[in-house]
């Protein structure tokens, strides 16, 4: 048999990537990035124009298949290889991003009738319209001592499946109706691909309320939270729930045009970005945590056994690697942050000093930020721009910045930006450390440690850890792939376990980021003031920040 090859698509918030790799070494022949033609829809419905709430974030389930349309030709041409030698694909998606389909598996925004109504559309991640809906599930949860809350730390969140139905029915009880199948993208773009409609543990697990043993959670606690839910799991929920790595079917004729790739090509089950990405570093054992940096942190970490983490996003049996308990938490806005600060409030001269080096403004700051010394700008910040999904889980608190003064330099506010979001880091890895899952190593993959080597100091300097790269720019898309090879199996040319794919096709780089002990000592003071600002305005003793949106939302 001659060299056989797999491609991983990756769909992130903005764009999707796919990328083809050599099964025998993991190199990556080539890749190629489709960014969404809608991108993130947050102020209004394409089209129609129709106004967006507060909160809310959507994206176009067509942008997707342009991703397969795009990118999977491009590689092909790019590499060179003859189609007929990929024997395998798999896909990674953020999540929970969901959609409401009809009996033919239709997205409902689709349709003529109800595409000018928001509810119709496609939810992605970050809608966080449903804070209402999680808060009164918590509450219900925690009051009927349900067995399922304390493997979410403690609360689901409100990016999740059932608070992001939940207010579907309540604002929209037509479209619910409607609806055939709540379905992860993840599972909606392998149904595309495969014609077969099947969900995965992963996103099954960590964002549906599903439990390897238990199933869903009881008809009486949905009757609880609305009678008009009892029947949810049996319903719109229904579905097989299939592991990672497992076959979903064959590439349809269909997409085989569309893509250039061989009808009946294995295609795994779908997977959640952040999960995909911890083969791909070569983790699939306990100890080690790993960072996808991006527009977020998700953490992922394995152990032995099942134990209660506060505000951990879950903890899931085969949730990353099949064998293991698989443990997630993260922050819900951390490139984003950086984005906010460059885009809506750096002065013109920083873009014009950047623009006249020609670097980015990110870069031009990074390089200023880099020759001050921790705990010289005096400034803390709380990074909470878009909430804070561990380990708080909030999505009401919001940003913080103390210590300005007319001095204040826009340099050092991006410090204490970077800063801020490796305390939050911090924060969950100590929960999960305290709490008997231990973190010895840190990996990072994703965008930003491409981006910004001060950010990747900074972490290790934090949390006074090893922080180990990834090699492949593309991670969560190789690991993507090397589920696409298990879903080939060896005897095409595949592999038969995701052990032993990482075990042949993960790298790491051999430059690491070492904690320097005279920043470490800094880092732990300015941390303790960081945890007494998280406590106050985290944990109830000022609730400013949500009575300033209370306000805010009264004046709308
Ligand atoms: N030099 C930089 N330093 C820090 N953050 C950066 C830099 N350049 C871009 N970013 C941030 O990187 C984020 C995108 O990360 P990336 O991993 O590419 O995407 P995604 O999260 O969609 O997978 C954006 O939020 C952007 O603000
Ligand atoms: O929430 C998860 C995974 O559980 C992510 O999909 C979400 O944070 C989005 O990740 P990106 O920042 O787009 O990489």
């Amino acid at each position: 048999m001659g060299n056989k090859y797999a491609i991983g698509v990756d769909y992130g918030t903005e764009s999707g990537r796919a990328v083809l790799v050599d099964l025998s070494d993991g190199t990556e022949l080539a890749d190629h990035v489709t960014p969404y033609p809608h991108n993130v829809i947050d102020e209004q419905l394409p089209e129609s124009g129709v106004k967006l709430d507060m909160d809310w974030a959507l994206q176009h389930p067509a942008d997707y298949i342009t991703v397969l349309k795009q990118s999977i030709p491009a590689v092909l041409k790019l590499s060179g290889i003859d189609p007929a030698d990929v024997i395998g694909l798999g896909i990674d998606f953020t999540a929970c991003t969901m959609l409401p389909v009809d009996a033919k598996g239709v997205p409902l925004c689709f349709d003529s009738e109800l595409k000018d109504q928001p509810h119709s559309w496609l939810k992605l991640w970050k809608h966080h319209a449903a804070q209402d809906e999680a808060s009164l599930l918590n509450e219900i949860a925690e009051q009927r001592g349900e067995v399922f809350l304390p493997r979410y730390g403690g609360k689901i969140s409100s990016e999740w499946m059932i608070a992001k139905i939940w207010q579907i029915l309540n604002e929209a009880p037509h479209i619910y109706e409607r609806t055939d199948l709540f379905l992860e993208a993840t599972d909606w773009v392998i149904a595309q691909m495969t014609g077969n409609t099947v969900r995965n543990s992963c996103t099954a697990g960590y964002k549906s309320i599903w439990h390897k043993q238990d199933g869903y959670p009881s008809k009486d606690f949905f009757k609880a939270l609305d009678p008009r839910l009892e029947h949810l799991t049996d319903t719109k929920l229904r579905g097989e729930v299939l592991p990672l790595g497992t076959k979903a079917g064959g590439l349809t004729e269909a997409m085989a045009a569309l893509t250039g790739l061989k009808a009946g090509t294995a295609v795994a089950v779908g997977n959640v970005d952040a999960h995909a990405a911890v083969p791909a570093v070569g983790v699939v054992t306990p100890g080690k945590l790993v960072m996808a940096m991006g527009t977020s942190i998700c953490h992922m970490l394995l152990g032995d056994h099942e134990k209660q983490v506060e505000g951990m996003c879950g903890v899931v049996e085969d949730g990353i690697i099949p064998g293991y308990m698989g443990y997630e938490a993260g922050q819900s806005a951390v490139g984003d942050i950086f984005a906010w600060y460059v885009e809506q409030a750096v002065p013109a001269y920083v873009h014009e000093a950047a623009a006249s080096d020609h670097i980015s403004v990110h870069e031009w700051l990074e390089r200023q930020a880099s020759a001050y010394l921790p705990g010289q700008s005096g400034l803390l910040a709380l990074d909470w721009w878009n909430g804070n999904r561990s380990v708080l889980v909030d999505t009401d608190l919001t940003g913080l910045l103390v210590g300005c003064t007319l001095l204040t330099k826009p340099e050092e506010i991006y410090r204490a930006l970077l800063e801020s979001t490796a305390f939050g880091t911090r924060k969950i890895v100590d929960a999960f450390h305290d709490n008997g899952v231990e973190v010895q190593e840190l990996y990072a993959c994703g965008g930003l440690p491409q981006k910004n080597k001060l950010l990747m100091q900074i972490y290790a300097d934090v949390t006074n850890r090893e922080i180990k790269i990834a090699a492949s720019k593309q991670t969560p898309a190789l690991g993507a792939a090397m589920f696409g090879a298990v879903a080939a199996g060896s005897a095409n040319g595949g592999y038969d376990t995701i052990v032993e794919a990482a075990q042949q096709m993960a790298r790491i780089r051999e430059e690491t980021f070492k904690p320097i002990q005279a920043n470490v000592e800094v880092y732990e003071k300015l941390y303790q003031e960081y945890s007494k600002l998280h406590d106050y305005f985290g944990r109830g003793a000022n609730d400013v920040m949500k009575r300033l949106k209370a306000i805010k939302e009264e004046l709308k």
